[in-house]
């Protein structure tokens, strides 16, 4: 079943049935009109026999990554769905979203409207009619991530990208490496607390890049990010809400039996006002009195005209991409570290080739740093083999066509919402043998033709992530200098024996391993030393 916290109201008033009917029928007239080779639709599951309702029925309520995997083994890579009159194509091999959303990026480089989360929850408020309008009004668009694609979303993304290109990226290794030798002191005094230190160090270092920010315990504007990012992310699933599919139902009050959907589009609304605001205010302040550290915010302060030549719109530019970096970036390095400690749980034998590399490179006196990566292969390839064996965006972000397309004889209308299933593509045996085994050898050969995971993971074309020179930097770390300093070993159950922890993942835009059990040990006494000696010899402050 379609995954809603649907909302159909119960006693609609006839004129409203009315206009309903007829927002369908056009919808799915114009559709029918606009086919001009006569091409089939891409194949898929066969629709209800209700006129409209097309295949709500089958969209799946969670996990959708895994019913969208199974209708490509069944239907073929490229497949299509039609939900209300709404087409939604779904890819599963990396040469047809190569083919697609890479090679024809001008024309899949859009997003689709997603009322709920853009204009409900305020990421990016589409209530203003034209390009034009969202050029000259710029007030309400926060999320560059959700934005259509247009000059006002290219403004917002030349600014992130200013400060998290290659370069810019490793400039921030420092800030990494200082928060990373804090997370193996807080894992050395308190492992059974793992995911709480790694969502601490991934909060502080994105913080610190972004503003300038140190996080305190218990931190407000960590928790602000969370809370957002979450309410995002759970709103932002295909189709989630049936005012994604009508978006007219937007207009519909809270009160009104029903829709309970507009409470939990007020809730997220005011979690992403307190997201852009309270952060953004601190920073600015720090920045007045002449005391911000330096950060993206404080780099982009100092060469507005990046942003526009407008300061006033260069100053609310600025403003949505350090809010879009800290509720983007802390999570999804978190979620993918944690697949990494869940992997060396299911596959124990590759930490020990890792640690024995790790011995031979870099020795047992010091810390593996990032100047040692080009000498460290199976460090290397784990991070690869980490973010290829589960996904933290298992289907991306949606894209949309902009235009009329066909591919390999079938018709893509203008219109149509396309999601790259990325944990689907990762998983395609035809290209990764034995795709569920955690199998970091497979990215050793140099002569391989394996497409790298981070050509997945990291999404496609001019959307791809921004941030990805930043999150593998900080993944390589975790990954590198944990496996130096620690045993990561499944931990032993009531019975005495050890347990595998299942590879359970939360539903939603983003997604991350269930908490899990598991033992964190240091390998000897020269990793509790190493670890002691590195924090001490850290500066007092950045
Ligand atoms: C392991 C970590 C991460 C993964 C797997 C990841 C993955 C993705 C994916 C799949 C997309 C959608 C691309 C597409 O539309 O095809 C995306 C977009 C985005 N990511 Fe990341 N990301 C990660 C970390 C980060 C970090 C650290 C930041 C910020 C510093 C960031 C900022 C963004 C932004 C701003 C977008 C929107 C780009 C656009 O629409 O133009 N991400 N990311």
């Amino acid at each position: 079943m379609i995954s809603v916290h649907t909302f159909v109201p119960q006693s609609l008033p006839s004129q409203a049935l009315f206009v309903l009917v007829a927002v369908l029928c056009s919808r799915f007239l114009l559709r029918r009109s606009k086919n001009p080779l006569n091409l089939p639709f891409p194949p898929g599951p066969r629709p209800s026999a209700i006129p409209f309702v097309g295949n709500i029925a089958d969209m799946p309520s969670s996990q959708e990554w895994k019913t969208f995997y199974g209708w490509g083994l069944e239907h073929g890579p490229l497949v299509m769905v039609e939900v209300l009159g709404k087409k939604i194509c779904i890819i599963n091999s990396y040469e047809v979203a190569n083919d697609l959303l890479n090679e024809r990026s001008l024309i899949y480089s859009d997003r689709p409207a997603m009322p709920m989360v853009n204009d409900l929850m305020d990421w990016v408020r589409l209530n203003m009619k034209t390009e034009f309008q969202l050029l000259t009004q710029p007030a309400k668009k926060f999320n560059m991530g959700l934005q259509p694609y247009g000059p006002v979303y290219k403004k917002h993304r030349k600014a992130f990208q200013h400060g998290f290109n290659r370069r810019e990226s490793n400039g921030y290794q420092p800030v990494q490496t200082r928060e990373n030798t804090l997370l193996l002191e807080k894992l050395l005094t308190d492992p059974s607390k793992y995911d709480h230190h790694l969502r601490i160090t991934t909060g502080a270092i994105i913080m610190m890049i972004g503003l300038g920010y140190p996080i305190t315990d218990n931190d407000e504007f960590v928790r602000i990010a969370e809370a957002a990012q979450l309410a995002m992310v759970s709103a932002a699933r295909p189709d989630a809400y049936l005012v994604d599919l009508l978006p007219i139902l937007k207009y519909v009050p809270e009160w009104f039996p029903g829709a309970s959907f507009q409470k939990v589009a007020r809730e997220g609304r005011e979690l992403s006002q307190e997201l852009q605001n309270k952060p953004f205010a601190w920073a600015l302040n720090q920045f007045k009195e002449g005391n911000a550290l330096p950060s993206f915010f404080k780099d982009l302060m100092e060469h507005r005209e990046i942003a526009s030549d407008d300061p006033k719109e260069a100053q609310h530019i600025i403003k949505c991409a350090t809010a879009v970096m800290y509720a983007t970036g802390a999570d999804t390095i978190l979620a993918s570290t944690l697949t990494f400690i869940l992997a060396m749980l299911h596959a124990p034998h590759v930490q020990k080739i890792a640690q024995e590399e790790l011995d031979r490179v870099v020795g047992t006196d010091r810390l593996p740093t990032y100047a040692d990566q080009a000498a460290l292969p199976y460090i290397n390839a784990i991070v690869k083999e980490s973010l290829r064996w589960e996904l933290v965006i298992p289907l991306g972000v949606p894209h949309r066509a902009m235009q009329d397309d066909s591919y390999n004889g079938y018709f893509i209308p203008e219109g149509t919402t396309v999601i790259a299933n990325q944990w689907g593509i990762s998983h395609d045996e035809k290209v990764f043998s034995d795709p569920f085994a955690f199998r970091p050898e497979r990215f050793l050969d140099k002569q391989s033709s394996l497409p790298d995971p981070s050509s997945i993971a990291f999404g496609w074309g001019r959307r791809i992530c921004p941030g990805r020179f930043l999150a593998e930097n900080s993944l390589w770390l975790h990954v590198a200098t944990m496996l130096a300093c620690f045993d990561i070993n499944q931990a032993l159950g009531k019975n005495g024996k050890p347990v595998i922890p299942p590879r359970e993942y939360t539903s939603g835009m983003a997604s991350r391993p269930l908490p899990f059990p598991c033992s964190i040990t240091p390998r000897n006494v020269a990793a509790v030393q190493l670890i002691k000696n590195s924090v001490a010899s850290l500066p007092e402050s950045y």
